[in-house]
């Protein structure tokens, strides 16, 4: 009778993407209600950006799902089965899970290969060694195999990182802020390979970032937390184009936010009067225009209709584009506005402004998170 073959993979398990859920998910640090009821899949083989500022609790949920650490109530399931609940909880070994977090530090001593080989060591050592030679030449990175982590740039060393983390073939791979020590340039080349590599190995991945622009690029949905909740949830378009707060519009653009009181559904403003249909009179509102929806011309002898007179105070260049600072009549509140580096002539001072509807938004003031 033919010997069953011994498995390659043999403490990670399946090696094909996973859903992985969270099921109203609390967590408290003593008195500090850190995660407050969070329910949330990452879908398999989908990447799941968890957006947030500072402080709101991306990295306790990322911990939660890697086991490196327990909620206080709440359940985490992979494809259906209880990881982590009352009563369970496997540890990351046994979760089939990569990790790849901030800091994602090579052992300086070893070769890069080695570095790679380190989490394959349930392995026989010529599969480990083939496993591990693989994730190295799909991060490009085989002419490097034998060298040390130090002859290495931050981009190279991050790839490495990436093949470490790929190696024992994980169904998820959780990763924290994993481009933030790069610098801008790199970061994008990185970050695109990154991208390429998740695509090409299908995993569900967990992205931590901060970095409302980092998400869009990257997530095929995001999550975004404030104060340990997700205040929205979606695809990239749809929480911009659809933001449920001032917080979350605010997280994806920069913006004017006027305070105006709505009247027969206008809502008066010193850049104009916007439709407030829908709110009762008197309802106070935040109105929130994009500073890329304002259209910004030199002044003629007329001023068209649908546009208000301003005046430059400061303009910075930025390259593709610039930004402005904008005084306008009726108030002190600066206006400000970006626009198309070759937009504007230069030493132009007087201008006319007018507002693109779709980047105009409407809350109301009592809105908690605002
Ligand atoms: N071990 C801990 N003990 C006590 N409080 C903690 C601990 N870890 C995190 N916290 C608190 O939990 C909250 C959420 O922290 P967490 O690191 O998850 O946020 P984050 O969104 O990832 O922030 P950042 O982007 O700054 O990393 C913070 O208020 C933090 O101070």
């Amino acid at each position: 009778m033919a010997q069953a073959q011994t498995p390659s993979f043999p403490r990670t398990g399946v090696s094909f993407a996973a859903e992985l859920a969270f099921e109203d998910i609390h967590l408290h640090y003593g008195a500090v209600h850190t995660l407050k009821g969070i329910s949330l899949v990452a879908n398999p083989g989908e990447i799941l950006c968890l957006l947030g500022p500072s402080g709101s609790g991306k990295t306790s949920l990322l911990r939660l799902a890697a086991g490196l650490e327990a909620q206080t109530s709440g359940r985490v399931t992979m494809n259906g089965q209880l990881i982590a609940g009352p009563a369970t909880f496997l540890p990351p070994e046994e979760r089939s899970v990569g990790l790849m977090f901030q800091d994602f530090a090579l052992f300086p001593h070893m070769s890069i290969l080695d570095n790679v080989r380190f989490g394959l060591h349930d392995m026989k050592p010529a599969d480990a060694h083939r496993e591990a030679m693989a994730a190295i030449r799909r991060v490009g990175l085989e002419h490097h195999a034998r060298s040390f982590p130090h002859v290495l740039s931050g981009g190279e060393q991050q790839r490495v990182a990436l093949a470490r983390a790929l190696a024992p073939r994980p169904s998820v791979i959780l990763m924290d802020e994993p481009f933030s020590g790069l610098d801008t340039r790199l970061k994008d080349s990185v970050r695109a390979e990154t991208l390429a590599i998740l695509r090409e190995t299908r995993a569900t991945a967990i992205v931590v970032t901060h970095d409302a622009e980092e998400a869009m690029r990257m997530g095929d949905r995001i999550a975004l937390l404030n104060r340990g909740e997700i205040v929205q949830s979606g695809t990239a378009q749809e929480i911009y184009h659809g933001p449920q707060s001032l917080f979350v519009a605010g997280f994806f653009a920069e913006l004017n936010v006027f305070d105006a009181t709505s009247h027969k559904g206008v809502a008066e403003t010193p850049i104009g009067a916007f439709d407030c249909r829908g709110y009762p009179d008197g309802s106070s509102l935040k109105v929130a225009i994009r500073t890329v929806g304002l259209n910004v011309r030199a002044n003629g002898d007329v001023l068209p209709s649908g546009h208000i007179p301003g005046r430059i105070v400061s303009r910075r260049f930025l390259g593709s584009t610039e930004a402005l600072v904008l005084a306008v009549p009726g108030t002190d509140q600066r206006v400000r506005a970006r626009i198309r580096a070759d937009e504007l002539p230069p030493g132009v001072k007087d201008v006319v402004i007018n507002v693109r509807k779709r980047d105009i938004m409407l809350f109301e003031s009592d809105d908690e998170s605002a």
